[in-house]
């Protein structure tokens, strides 16, 4: 991840990482400007110095404020990169997936693993600038004195070992840091969708508060601190080992040295000025570590969310002649216990003017089907023919265009984000008006004026949204579970065959049994299979065509499901097609 964004970034990260460069080979020429003017013979040399060192510490301010303002729009350009990069793969991959990773895991990496990476480049300079400081402080050594020098490579080389062997301890406990995070998130999540619950229950409270809630947070806090100390403790090593040089070089290596008053001052001089910016190094590379981890969970993170279908072109309008499911199979493994829940197979077909009822136990596979059949889930086996043509990879976002659904866990958004606004406003303020919440809410530039309504009033308002997108096909998963009994009446007994006669075909997850005899089909699901798929005698009437012995599979369930017609008492009458 850290190098996709380098990539991305590479100019603005070139010119910066310059300027840092510059600002670093400024301080170094300016310990050696002062090391000279301490050393100068007449006050004549310390003169034709001062012209030189002014001009050095003028160039060291301007190249470290442009190198600090080159950083921090890196920073904020990563920050920003990192969000549409995520969000870009959120919205495009694959819904299963989406449902599998879970939301607490998108908003950890969304929000605080994409930090700690932009952070990265605001501590770039640092580590730059120290490291060539650092660095052209040990040249200098190695011109005053090359023994010395070697010696102090010596103990660089001790210093960095010791480094290392901490720095593989620290990274596992900043990775489980950033594993147990991701459990956090969804805890902080549960604060807010669960707040009626906690305050009903005050040992559940409690119990969420400290153990729950409490104990996550503690496992980040105690692996990110313990690991962030390894860190720390290493860097006080390393400061350690070059006090333990700087006494070797005073007090035992500088006095076999040639010149060594001028060694010496040049030495203290040069330990006393790198101290500061080694520090820095050592402290700034644990911010560097912290990144890569949160850049490795991005990267396993958005790797998952890699999308495997095209994109339909914007506006693509899908008509519908004809929708067939052909042996539809799809299949949920439960880890925890190890279980499997095995939807269908299905065949199933749809017209346009057709208006089904699917229907059937808590559990039985209604949603699931219904989210198979808009193609949010991609079928383990069989297919579907949409206008006789196979949906796959390639069509199924262009297919999922003609469905307009509302799941019974619905988003509203804010926005209509559909067409143009003025025609919107107009025609979705007159469904509001029909919805009877005229006085509640209204659509105001696209956008409704508020969300904060019961949960029957914004199905209504999700209802709008869905008349507005004008698909062909409709699917109400237990729309009317949430209205009133009058409001009920007028769903399934106004909208829903308003919905058939402009040729919708409508699919109508319910429960409400007292409106059955109203379905031009009743498809019953049990345990993830279609166990019948009936007909009302006034459709068996004439409206809707019987079955045909030459009709394909699909209007007898899976594995010749019995069709029944429901005698004229309301009694399912078995005229199976099997
Ligand atoms: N996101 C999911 N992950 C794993 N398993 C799931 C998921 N959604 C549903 N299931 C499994 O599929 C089964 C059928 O669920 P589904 O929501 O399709 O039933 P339903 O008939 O719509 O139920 P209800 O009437 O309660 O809404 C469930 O019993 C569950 O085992």
């Amino acid at each position: 991840m850290l190098s996709y964004l380098i990539q991305q970034s590479r100019h603005l990260l070139i010119a910066a990482s310059l300027s840092s460069v510059v600002a670093g080979v400024c301080s170094v020429l300016l310990v050696t400007q002062i090391n000279a003017a301490l050393t100068a013979g007449s006050a004549a040399d310390r003169a034709a110095l001062a012209l030189r060192f002014a001009l050095i510490a003028v160039a060291a301010m301007l190249s470290q404020m442009l190198a600090s303002v080159l950083f921090e729009r890196l920073s904020q350009r990563a920050h920003a990169d990192l969000r549409r990069f995520i969000s870009a793969r959120v919205v495009r991959t694959d819904f299963r997936k989406l449902e599998d990773i879970g939301g607490p895991r998108v908003q950890s990496a969304l929000a605080e693993h994409s930090a700690r990476v932009a952070e990265f480049f605001v501590s770039f300079p640092m580590i730059l600038v120290n490291a060539i400081i650092v660095a052209g402080c040990l040249a200098y050594m190695a011109w005053l004195s090359w023994q010395v020098f070697l010696a102090a490579v010596l103990v660089i080389g001790l210093g960095s070992l010791g480094y290392h062997l901490a720095h593989l301890r620290a990274i596992r406990h900043l990775e489980a840091a950033a594993e147990e995070q991701d459990r956090l998130f969804d805890h902080f999540r549960s604060l807010v969708d669960g707040a009626k619950e906690l305050r009903l229950n005050a040992a559940k409270r409690a119990r969420f508060s400290k153990d729950v809630l409490g104990g996550s947070i503690e496992t980040v806090r105690r692996e990110r601190a313990f690991g962030m100390s390894v860190f720390v403790v290493s860097a006080a090593w390393g400061n350690f080992l070059v006090y333990a040089f700087i006494g070797l070089v005073l007090f035992m290596l500088v006095g076999d040295v040639a010149d060594s008053a001028r060694v010496m001052t040049g030495f203290a001089l040069v330990f006393v000025y790198m101290v500061a910016p080694l520090e820095g190094l050592l402290l700034a590379l644990p911010r560097a570590n912290l990144a890569k981890v949160s850049g490795v969970r991005i990267d396993e993170i958005t790797r998952q969310l890699e999308p495997t279908e095209a994109d339909a072109p914007e506006q693509a309008a899908a008509e519908l002649t004809s929708l067939t499911l052909q042996g539809l199979r799809h299949r949920y493994y439960h880890e925890g216990s190890d279980d499997l829940f095995t939807l269908g197979p299905v065949d199933l077909s749809f017209s346009p003017g057709q208006v089904t009822y699917l229907v059937g136990g808590n559990g039985s596979g209604k949603t699931s089907l219904a989210k198979l059949l808009v193609g949010l889930y991609r079928p383990e086996q069989g297919v579907i023919l949409f206008n006789e043509d196979v949906v796959d990879d390639a069509s199924r976002d262009r297919y999922r265009q003609a469905f307009s659904a509302i799941f019974s866990d619905f988003h509203l958004f804010e926005h209509l984000l559909d067409g143009p606004v003025a025609d919107l406003d107009a025609r979705g303020n007159q469904l509001i008006e029909k919805l009877h919440l005229q006085h509640k809410v209204q659509l105001k530039n696209g956008a409704f004026t508020t969300r904060a309504l019961s949960q029957g009033q914004r199905k209504r308002l999700a209802l709008v949204v869905a008349y507005l997108e004008d698909r062909p096909f409709l699917v109400f998963d237990e729309w009317a579970a949430d209205q009133d009994p009058v409001f009920k009446e007028v769903f399934y007994r106004e909208l829903l065959p308003a919905l058939k006669a402009q040729g919708k075909c409508v699919l109508v997850i319910s429960h409400d049994d007292r409106y059955f005899h109203l379905a031009d089909r009743l498809v019953r699901m049990e345990n993830g299979q279609v166990a019948a798929v009936e007909v009302p005698p006034s459709m068996a009437a004439g409206s809707l065509a019987p079955l045909r012995p030459s009709q394909p599979p699909s209007e007898q369930g899976s594995a010749g499901v019995a069709v029944h017609r429901f005698a004229a008492d309301g009694r399912a009458d078995d005229r199976a097609v099997a």
